[in-house]
């Protein structure tokens, strides 16, 4: 579409829709396997988008291999994606259902690349694991990060956060969905693999209401909530999503 969320020439664009019955089972696709050490947590920050969960990404402690991957990623950071209601607020869309939030866990291919602002703009720099929310029992793990999130309220504010392992915000399902796609903030750049796990995890309202409790807007400033920060469905291009499951 000529919007201006999509760059000129992208061929890759994300989010998109999954039309399950479209996606192609690849019988090669291996497992994904995560092993991430609670130690490297660092802090949650609230960048004005969303917010952050920051790893130290200075050694192989926090990786991913398998799955679509040719080599292991580092864990960087992870944020979520949500609604101002509980009928929309994902980025991805499956079979054009909306979930009302979405985690992504952003993963830096440090094997190839020196850092992780030089794997952003590689094609095969980045990797993030897309974890729906769906509205159902409390989840126990989100709770120490919804009990966070007033200390960061306003825009550019940060606390730090130890011990804290996003495995427990990975369903244990191993089925997934994946494609080649891109940032979906700017710089937009297509250097991602997307891993989007079947199985959403159950949050129940008061954990989506809190979220809507941040702002975009820093101390000061005039309220603006921090609601609907996903970007709108991509084109699909000429482009296969495969699915690790039959
Ligand atoms: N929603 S998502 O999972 O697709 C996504 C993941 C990471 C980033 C990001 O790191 N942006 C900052 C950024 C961008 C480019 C270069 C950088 F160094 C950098 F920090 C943006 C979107
Ligand atoms: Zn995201």
């Amino acid at each position: 579409s000529s919007s201006p969320l999509t760059i000129p020439g992208g061929t890759r664009q994300s989010p998109i829709n999954i039309q399950w019955r479209d996606s192609v089972y690849d019988p090669f696709l291996k497992p994904l396997k995560i092993s991430y050490d609670p130690t490297t947590c660092l802090h949650i920050w609230n960048n004005g988008y969303s917010f952050l969960v920051e790893f130290d990404d200075s050694t192989d402690k926090s990786i991913i291999v398998g799955g679509p991957l040719e080599n292991q990623y580092r864990l960087k950071q992870f944020h979520f994606h949500w609604g101002a209601i509980n009928d929309w607020g994902s980025e991805h869309t499956v079979d054009s259902k909306f979930y009302p939030a979405e985690l992504h866990l952003v993963h830096w291919n440090a094997v190839d690349y020196p850092s992780f602002e030089d794997a952003v703009m590689e094609g095969n720099g980045l990797a993030v694991i897309g974890v729906f929310l769906k509205l159902g029992a409390r989840h126990e793990g989100l709770q120490t990060l919804v009990d966070a999130l007033p200390a960061v309220r306003h825009k550019d504010t940060v606390i730090e956060f130890d011990e804290f392992d996003p495995s427990c915000l990975i369903p244990s399902c191993p089925d997934y969905w994946t494609y080649a796609g891109s940032l979906t903030t700017p710089p937009l750049t297509e250097s991602v693999t997307w891993i989007i796990k079947k199985k959403p995890i159950e949050v129940d309202e008061d954990q989506l209401e809190a979220f809507r409790t941040l702002l975009f807007t820093s101390d000061g400033e005039e309220e603006r909530r921090m609601v609907d920060n996903f970007r709108p469905l991509q084109p699909l291009m000429n482009r296969t999503v495969r699915s690790s499951f039959q």
